[in-house]
């Protein structure tokens, strides 16, 4: 993959390991209902489901729809740029602190046609201050599958406030609440 240097933590960070209270090894639920990645009230979002493991990591699965076409049969390259995005947020949940998208890398190495299940997995390689970076890999109708797209990012830890003064809030959510119930 074509990574930038944002995206790759530093030498010598250390392996970063999930919050002590955080759920490994079990399904995450959504973060929020109306969310187009993970919400189970979106009338077409991705209704993304995922669990976490050990090691700081996430395995999610997104079956793409009629609702998801870029090309006639094909997914959106956004929209599996979105399924990733939202797979990678699912890794920074197991730290226990808000963190939003600040850079985002996609590489996109085959087509993903209608009907297909993405099978991805996301992990956290690093933190450092309030940077997270991060990696994924979505694999074609099976964990072992052909390889489809690739991903990395940088997290960036964010106050409570840059949800309520920029939207309409967290969903109830809070940073000492159980982030997946
Ligand atoms: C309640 C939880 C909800 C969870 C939802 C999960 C959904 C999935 C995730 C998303 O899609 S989040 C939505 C998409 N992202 C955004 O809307 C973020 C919009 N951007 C911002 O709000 C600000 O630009 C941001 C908070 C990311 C950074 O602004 P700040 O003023 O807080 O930080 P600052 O600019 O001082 O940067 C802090 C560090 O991060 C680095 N940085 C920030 N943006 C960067 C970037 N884009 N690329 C590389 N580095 C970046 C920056 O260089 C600096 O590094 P150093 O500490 O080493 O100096």
């Amino acid at each position: 993959m074509n990574r930038s240097a944002l995206t790759v933590p530093p030498p010598g960070t250390p392996e970063p390991r999930p919050h002590p209270d955080a759920l490994i090894g079990e399904k995450l639920g959504p973060h929020y209902a109306k969310c187009f990645g993970c919400g189970p009230d979106h009338p077409t979002g991705l209704h993304l489901e995922a669990v976490s493991h050990d090691g700081l990591s996430v395995t999610a699965e997104f079956t793409v729809g009629d609702v998801h076409q870029g090309a006639p049969g094909l997914a959106h390259g956004g929209v599996l740029a979105t399924a990733m995005d939202e797979a990678l947020g699912m890794v920074v949940w197991l730290l226990r602190k808000p963190y939003v998208t600040g850079r985002l890398e996609t590489d996109y190495l085959r087509p993903v046609p209608v009907g297909t299940t993405l099978h991805i997995t996301t992990r956290c390689t690093g933190v450092v201050g309030r940077k997270a970076y991060l990696e994924a890999e979505a694999r074609l109708d099976a964990p072992d599958g052909p390889v489809a797209v690739r991903g990395a990012a940088l997290f960036i830890e964010v106050p409570v406030a840059h949800f309520t003064e920029h939207g309409d809030g967290v969903g109830g959510m809070t940073p000492d609440r159980e982030v997946n119930p």
